[in-house]
């Protein structure tokens, strides 16, 4: 594939952030804007899964409201991007098959993983872990509570990104409770989650 954009992103690297996203918080999006303009990655993509392999989730907005959400979140930020990607692919959603996609589809980019210290500690457990770990660059900013493995794997660099203690789940728990959500989540997120009754 050769657009503009991608020319643009010749032999730069992208950071991948993958999530449910359910919804979308102020959380990722300080997170993912940090890395995007702390690091030495170009862009970071933030990347909707429809079904994450470990995760149950009742209250799961179909993912086409999930990556609406998502765009009204990053709209104008240039280096931010949002992909449905995972939509066309069996479930649930492996990240190492979206990874060989997104190669596929962009050569020039040279993809970095983005993740939280609670997931670096379950990675052994994804599929083909590692081919993750061999194949890709990961970028992991700590979450409190999660101790970092010792020593860390040589493809994982720590990133000491300013992290929020939201989490969607707390963020739901509002919206059913009819507490406020404002400035945990996006005011442009909100004015659509409430116009759509969605998590009520
Ligand atoms: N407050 C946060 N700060 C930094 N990273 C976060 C934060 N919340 C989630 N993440 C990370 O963002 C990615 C996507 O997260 P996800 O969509 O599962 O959100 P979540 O808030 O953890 O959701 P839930 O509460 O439903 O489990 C994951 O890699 C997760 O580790
Ligand atoms: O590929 C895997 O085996 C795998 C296992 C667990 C999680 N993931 C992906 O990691 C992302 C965050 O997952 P979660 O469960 O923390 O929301 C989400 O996009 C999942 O599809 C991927």
């Amino acid at each position: 594939m050769s657009s503009p954009a991608s020319a643009a992103l010749a032999g730069r690297k992208v950071g991948l952030l993958f999530g449910s996203f359910n919804p979308i918080h102020t959380g990722h999006l300080i997170l993912a804007n940090f890395l995007a303009t702390h690091t030495d990655l170009a862009e970071v993509w933030l990347i909707v899964s429809p079904q994450s392999p470990f995760k149950t989730e009742a209250e799961l907005l179909p993912e086409a409201a999930r990556f609406d959400l998502v765009q009204r979140a990053i709209a104008g930020n240039d280096q931010l991007r949002a992909l449905d990607v995972e939509f066309s692919l069996p479930k649930p959603s492996y990240t190492i098959d979206t990874l060989d996609v997104l190669r596929a589809q962009h050569p020039e980019c040279r993809f970095v993983l983005l993740m939280g210290g609670d997931n670096l500690l379950g990675l052994p457990r994804w599929k083909a872990a590692d081919r993750l770990l061999a194949e890709y660059e990961i970028y992991v900013y700590p979450r409190p509570g999660y101790a970092l493995p010792d020593p860390l794997p040589p493809a994982v660099q720590v990133v000491n990104a300013p992290l929020l203690d939201i989490s969607a789940t707390f963020i739901r728990r509002c919206l059913r409770e009819g507490t406020s959500v404002r400035y945990l989540i996006p005011e442009a997120v909100e004015q659509q989650i409430r116009a759509r009754g969605y998590y009520v």
